[in-house]
């Protein structure tokens, strides 16, 4: 069973947003779309202000995975963090949480470029991500600590390190008109 525990502003698209923001239907669904798009808004709104008290996740550095004392993070926890990735997906995967995060490629092969970039952070860190390339054009990239079997600091740090790599060449722009 794979839900999402927390939809993320980058699984609401921009144009949708927009539109939901701009139609002013009636009833349950129109009431739902500005829930929708409040809740979205105010998930910004949270990111920015716990951006303002917390350290760069993407300056830190991972803690080695056999370390004793290394623990699962609780699901508290993965929620306030999760505020600092924003781009990236909360999942509970069979009872595991995971972070995900999916990005169209332009070409196979950038695909590929976009790994390699990936595993350069992840081999500096030593904490490695799950890499998918499907239909050639669609990645997917999951995060969790796989000693422990949950999430742990580490897994943010290498999402924020992901998150300031330069992809431009690589990944298609998300359509935000
Ligand atoms: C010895 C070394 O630290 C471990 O094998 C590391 C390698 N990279 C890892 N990456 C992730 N995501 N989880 C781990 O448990 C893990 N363990």
């Amino acid at each position: 069973m794979r839900y999402i525990l927390f939809p993320r502003s980058s699984t609401v698209k921009c144009n949708q947003v927009h539109k939901l923001g701009i139609e002013q239907g009636s009833g349950a669904l129109s009431r739902r779309r500005k829930s929708l798009f409040e809740a979205t808004s105010s998930a910004k709104e949270r990111k920015d202000a716990s951006q303002i008290s917390k350290p760069d996740l993407s300056t830190k550095k991972c803690v080695p995975c056999n370390s004793i004392e290394m623990r699962t993070m609780t699901e508290q926890a993965a929620h306030e963090l999760i505020l600092q990735v924003p781009e990236w997906d909360l999942v509970n995967e069979g009872g595991r949480l995971r972070l995900s995060r999916s990005w169209k490629v332009k070409t196979f092969l950038k695909g590929l470029e976009f790994f390699q970039a990936v595993a350069n952070v992840a081999e500096a860190e030593g904490h490695h991500p799950d890499l998918h390339l499907v239909e050639w054009n669609n990645v997917k990239i999951e995060l969790w600590t796989h000693a422990v079997g949950g999430l742990t600091e580490s897994d943010f740090i290498i999402a924020a390190k992901i998150d300031r790599l330069n992809l431009h060449d690589l990944v298609r722009r998300k359509a935000c008109k």
